[in-house]
């Protein structure tokens, strides 16, 4: 599924009414219907309403569903802000509309002074001051009237976004002057801002109203950013031969797990072995053979001539693919290790964890990196490889796309949506997994899993579009059974052969 972004979307608004054909007010009508149906579903009659509503398209929806609710003999008191003494074309139409309308209790345009109406914890506020068309971060008394609407403590309901929040990038907002939903009825699709985490605190739920905007648009428009279905990752997986056997279906060398890190290299070796490969060997430090052993019985080991750390680099030659990092510990030989392991391996590489935050401590040596590499970091290891404290989920997904297209390489940035940026400049984000999986080890399981895949035969591309996307529906499968609270990196493992077949 593709994300547009806000200009975007209003191409497709102009297409629609052009092509289906359809009038621009009757597409504000629809849109308003789908917008109330949504609403009265939730709420009933006797709940009382208060519309504020913006000079815009925004504005012109929040009045249509403000007379929609008021024929149906909903309590609803209207607030039109129009400062400028400007409103668009739809939203004066929506406004004549409402005053012919006999139902309205109440409807008080702003022009200058406002005083703001009481609102308690059994108002139901219907939102609709800006939506897509926000050119900038709220002030004044816009400003000021967000910051009262979510100090009233009543349930908010935004109009396609909260008004105050952009549909892109929140980098440099102002976070009082955004509206809190506590339901955001979005019109068509979810805005690229709705899949950061940082901008969830705005959004509440999330309900999509489909309002019938063209599919030929939607279908012809290319979109570097774009949501993983199941049906995208079902096509993906690769059929086993019947005929198949262990050395046949791929061999994974994962190097893992310094002294007391050796749990990292079990989770990560469990996982890979749970994903379909034929062989895994795990390259760890002499003190952590019998750990090692013990837990992974399936697994091959190999032991570094270091007890307690990575220090020699792999001959590669006969893996399939090779994941170095999680727990290897960031000691200066191990460093340096890494650095020659990476030169000379020309198998698919994934690096994590400790890979990531020894390159992020030296970001010189990244200019050494070969292309076509998988990065996995989590939003601190990927601020460490850029460099610099990002402040905005935004702002890191713009610098990552911007660092996969320099390195050339695939940079999964984990998160509650983790997202995928490939040396293309596309993006995909991907909607499985939950807050449970934000435990120890959940990382090295993902590690695994794309290792695994690799191993095995996909892509980097595929392996981390098919890796992110399991290993965020072994998590849900996980949580079903054992809750967020209580979930561990182990559970996700264990819940892997259910999410396999669950795609089968
Ligand atoms: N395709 C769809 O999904 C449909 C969406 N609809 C609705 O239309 C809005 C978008 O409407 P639009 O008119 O483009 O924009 P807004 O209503 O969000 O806002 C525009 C007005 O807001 C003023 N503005 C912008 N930023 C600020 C600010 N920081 N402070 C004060 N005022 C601001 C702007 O004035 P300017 O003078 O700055 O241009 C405009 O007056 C979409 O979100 C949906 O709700 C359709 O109804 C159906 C199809
Ligand atoms: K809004």
């Amino acid at each position: 599924m593709k994300i547009f972004t806000s200009k975007q979307i209003h191409e497709l608004d102009t297409f629609t009414i052009e092509h289906e054909p359809v009038s621009s007010i009757d597409l504000m009508e629809r849109a308003a219907t789908a917008l109330t149906l949504a609403i009265t579903k939730r709420w009933s009659q006797t709940t009382p309403i208060t519309v504020f509503a913006g000079p815009g398209n925004n504005g012109g929806d929040a009045l249509a569903v403000a007379r929609m609710l008021a024929e149906k003999r909903y309590s609803v008191t209207v607030y039109l802000f129009n400062i400028k003494n400007t409103l668009s074309k739809d939203c004066q139409t929506n406004k004549t509309r409402l005053q012919d309308s006999k139902h309205v209790k109440s409807f008080m345009e702003v022009r200058d002074e406002f005083d703001p109406p009481l609102l308690t914890e059994e108002t139901l506020v219907i939102d609709g001051l800006f939506g897509s068309g926000l050119n900038k971060p709220l002030g004044g008394g816009f400003a000021s009237l967000v910051s009262y609407i979510n100090a009233s403590g009543s349930t908010v309901v935004s109009i396609d976004l909260p008004s105050g929040l952009m549909a892109e990038d929140n980098t440099y907002n102002v976070n009082s002057s955004i509206i809190r939903a506590d339901i955001t009825l979005t019109l068509q699709m979810k805005k690229l801002c709705m899949y950061f985490a940082d901008c969830q605190q705005f959004l509440g739920d999330i309900e999509v109203l489909d309002i019938n905007l063209s599919e030929d648009w939607i279908k012809s428009t290319p979109s570097p950013f774009t949501v993983i279905e199941r049906n995208n990752v079902v096509s993906l997986i690769k059929k086993r031969n019947d005929f198949a056997h262990k050395g046949t279906m791929g061999h994974a060398l994962i190097i893992a797990g310094s002294y007391g890190m050796a749990g990292a290299a079990v989770l990560a070796t469990k996982a890979c072995l749970r994903s379909g490969v034929g062989k895994v060997t795990a390259h760890i430090p002499d003190r952590n053979y019998d750990i090692m052993q013990i837990s992974v019985p399936e697994a091959i080991v190999h032991i570094d001539k270091d007890e307690y750390c990575f220090s020699e680099p792999m001959d590669t030659e006969h893996y399939n693919a090779v994941a170095i990092g999680p727990g290897i510990g960031q000691r200066d030989t191990t460093a340096v290790t890494l650095m020659s392991q990476i030169r000379r391996t020309s198998r698919l590489m994934v690096l994590d964890a400790d890979a990531l935050n020894i390159l992020g401590y030296r970001r010189a040596w990244l200019q050494q990196l070969p292309p076509g590499l998988v990065l996995t970091p989590h939003p601190k290891e990927f601020d460490r490889l850029d460099g610099s404290d990002n402040n905005s989920d935004y702002g890191r997904f713009a610098k990552a796309r911007e660092m996969a297209q320099r390195l050339q390489a695939y940079i999964l940035l984990k998160g509650h949506y983790s997202l995928l940026c490939q040396p293309d400049g596309s993006v995909i984000f991907n909607t499985t997994g939950n807050s449970g999986m934000a435990t120890a080890g959940s990382g090295d399981v993902l590690t695994g899993i794309i290792v695994g895949l690799m191993a095995r035969g996909y892509s980097q591309a595929e392996a981390t579009v098919l890796g992110m996307y399991l290993h965020g529906l072994a998590g849900d499968i996980a949580a079903t059974d054992k809750g967020c609270e209580s979930l561990i990196a182990t559970d996700i493992i264990d819940a892997l052969p259910k999410a396999f077949l669950s795609l089968m």
